[in-house]
């Protein structure tokens, strides 16, 4: 059969909802959910096994984005589609991917890492795999409540399997952390098998259908070939094959923070659709006291607090790719047994999902409350957007916790440079830095990469420097890292944000070359505004670190201005231009027919509290009180 996925998925009536999701119990939604997740879960089978085809040329991720509408809050498979698949995929052997990986496979799974005790120190993690060489068999135990699994997506009441991360034990040796597949509920009457403890955690900020659950085993046993065998392996007699680098495990970790990027794009696309259709809707106050009031897209102030939005989503969308392909490059290269560039790679996923989803987080906030009042309605749906992004602040690697991996690299790097040691060449100007080969100031785009650069060295020097005070006064290592930790990440945010600045900046100028001039202007704009928010967020650190002037800065202000000014015709078109149907956008505020006051009454009316004219409350509590006052 062939399908316009778009057109298909919406008209699929049971997909789509009569009540809104907020006036359902905890319970009901997750019922919701889990109905829709599996008429979703059957489409994407179907496109899997060429059952159905697509006739719009794009891939399963067309259904990933319709999705945010469908669930309006989260797949409770999420984590079995992204994550339980994609790590079998990557991390078990040929042998055991041929007999998991069936389309029509019984499992419905969930990537099982963090515990109650632990989620940022990994290493920490007290699940434990025990090999027993007598059955052949892997004993799962939870040793204490802290080592109770807490937090998986789709564990609460969905999965009936698991990749679990535990300890490995061999003759008692600990070989550290690895991968086993567990099956924790009976494929037929979904109960947990014996020696599983397993349940919902409960409601949270957001992620509410998301199913989030917690698992402990009690000597729950599994054949030794459950073991993700792909890189590091335990034979039939118990010995153990080393992995090539003992961080493959974690592969499925990396993954997720290349992909989220492009994630988190997506919703600030939403978001400033939202925003800025509303935006050109609304109007309040004159700007001139004898003129009708104007849109507030025209007040400069709201396109300063919008447009960084629609930029945001093209550096993320760019980045996002960008790194997608350093991914696909470098997992090619480890297939070959070559690791060189798995540091590297890992330091940038690190400080590019930290500063992603914070970035994002913060703009949605931003567009929610340049929507006033009404952003503040769940049928804006900016607070479900927001809820949805600040959770990857958190998730897949804390963002403190992972500035400090970035930082890492960085301070190496800071060693070869202060020792006077060949640097690679995207780090030679930590020596330019060293020897004050400072350029002169200029106030263009390439000017502030280069002065972006220049705060990175400052900010990485800096760092270092408190780092070796701290140990030449007799302090161990780790206790003078975390002494300098704030400056560390510091450093780490301003690589981020000089990498976000360059790439964007240089894949915008390619593009530039294939599309219209008209176009090209649009976008190099939008690029440049990018890139002037930031060096003037960031005009102190330009001061300490950078040749910058005072007038300089003046300038960058007047230009950024102008940048607003050319930029607000096109504004509307930006966001049309992301084509995210109304479906998907579910939002009051943000609809394409600009019918703002309409849908929002529409809405109100659903409201349980409209059904009676007079709530029976009233009657109940209500009355008493205020008839007796009268009598
Ligand atoms: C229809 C649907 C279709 C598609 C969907 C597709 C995609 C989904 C898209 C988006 C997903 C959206 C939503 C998902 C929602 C929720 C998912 C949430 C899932 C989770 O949260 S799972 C749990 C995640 N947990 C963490 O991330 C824990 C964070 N902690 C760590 O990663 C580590 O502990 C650490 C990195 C902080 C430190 O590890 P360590 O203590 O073992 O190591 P050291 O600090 O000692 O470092 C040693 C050395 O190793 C290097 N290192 C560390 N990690 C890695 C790595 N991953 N790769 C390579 N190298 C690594 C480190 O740099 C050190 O090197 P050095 O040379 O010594 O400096
Ligand atoms: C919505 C959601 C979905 C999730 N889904 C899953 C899932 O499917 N599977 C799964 O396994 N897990 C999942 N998680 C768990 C998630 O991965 C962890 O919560 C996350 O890794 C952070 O760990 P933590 O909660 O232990 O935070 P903590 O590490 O306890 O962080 C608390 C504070 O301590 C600080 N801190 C901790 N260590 C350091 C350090 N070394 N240096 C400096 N500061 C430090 C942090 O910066 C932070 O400020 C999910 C979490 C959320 C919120």
């Amino acid at each position: 059969m062939m399908i316009h996925t778009n057109n298909y998925i919406l008209n699929i009536k049971e997909l789509w909802d009569d009540v809104p999701e907020e006036y359902l119990s905890h319970k009901e939604r997750y019922e919701n959910a889990i109905k829709k997740a599996f008429i979703v879960l059957k489409v994407l089978r179907q496109l899997h096994t060429g059952n159905i085809q697509i006739t719009d040329h794009r891939t399963p991720t067309n259904v990933y984005s319709i999705q945010d509408g469908i669930f309006r809050n989260v797949n409770p498979l999420l984590i079995h589609i992204g994550l339980f698949w994609s790590t079998i995929a990557a991390q078990a052997s040929t042998e055991q991917q041929a007999e998991w990986l069936q389309p029509d496979s019984s499992m419905i799974g969930t990537y099982v890492q963090t515990e109650l005790g632990h989620g940022s120190f990994i290493r920490g993690i007290e699940t434990t795999a025990t090999y027993d060489s007598t059955t052949d068999e892997f004993i799962l135990h939870t040793p204490r409540l802290s080592a109770y699994k807490w937090w998986p997506g789709g564990l609460g009441n969905t999965a009936n399997a698991c990749l679990v991360m535990a300890q490995l034990y061999i003759n008692g040796t600990c070989h550290g952390l690895h991968i086993f597949l567990a099956q924790i509920r009976d494929f037929d009457t979904h109960k947990p098998l014996p020696g599983i403890k397993v349940g919902e955690i409960g409601p949270k900020m957001g992620f509410n259908t998301a199913d989030n659950g917690f698992l402990g085993f009690d000597n729950h046993r599994i054949p030794r070939t459950n073991m993700l065998m792909k890189n590091v392996q335990v034979l039939r007699d118990g010995t153990y094959v080393k992995p090539k680098h003992d961080k493959l495990t974690y592969g499925s970790m990396l993954l997720t923070r290349v992909t989220l990027i492009s994630d988190l794009a997506y919703q600030l696309s939403k978001a400033a659709t939202i925003a800025v259709r509303y935006s050109a809707v609304r109007r309040q106050s004159p700007i001139k006291s004898n003129e009708p009031e104007r849109q507030i897209l025209d007040f400069v102030s709201q396109q300063h607090k919008l447009f960084i939005t629609i930029a945001s989503s093209h550096v993320y969308r760019v980045v996002g790719l960008w790194m997608w392909n350093s991914h696909k490059r470098v997992t090619a290269d480890i297939h070959e047994g070559n690791m060189g560039q798995l540091p590297e790679l890992h330091a940038l996923a690190c400080c590019l999902k930290a500063i992603s989803s914070r970035d994002a987080s913060a703009l949605v906030e931003q567009c929610r409350l340049a929507c006033g009042g009404h952003g503040y309605m769940m049928a804006s749906n900016l607070p479900q957007i927001y809820a949805y992004t600040t959770a990857a602040v958190t998730y897949e690697g804390e963002y403190t916790v992972l500035l400090l991996q970035t930082a890492r690299y960085l301070v190496k790097f800071w060693r070869l440079a202060a020792e006077h040691k060949p640097l690679p060449q995207n780090f030679a100007y930590f020596e330019d830095y060293i020897k004050k080969n400072f350029e002169q100031w200029r106030n263009s785009p390439e000017g502030i990469i280069e002065g972006f650069k220049a705060i990175v060295a400052g900010k990485t020097k800096a760092a270092y420097d408190t780092l070796q005070c701290n140990l030449r006064n007799g302090r161990e290592f780790e206790e003078a890292w975390n002494m300098a930790s704030v400056q560390l990440t510091n450093a780490s945010e301003a690589y981020a944000r000089s990498l976000l600045c360059e790439v964007f900046w240089k894949e915008t100028v390619q593009l530039s070359t294939k599309v219209s001039k008209s176009l090209a202007i649009v976008l190099e704009q939008l690029a440049e505004l990018y890139l002037m928010y930031w060096a003037l967020e960031k005009h102190g650190d330009l001061l300490l670190y950078s040749t910058i002037s005072r007038n300089d800065i003046e300038a960058l202000q007047s230009r950024y201005e102008e940048l607003l000014a050319l930029i607000r015709p096109n504004a509307v078109g930006l966001v049309d231009a992301f084509d995210i149907r109304d479906e998907v956008l579910c939002s009051t505020l943000g609809a394409y027919d600009g019918r703002v006051y309409e849908r929002m009454m529409e809405e109100a009316s659903k409201s349980p509290l409209n059904e009676d004219v007079v709530n029976e409350s009233f009657h109940k509590y209500i009355r008493p009180v205020t008839m007796k006052n009268k009598l």
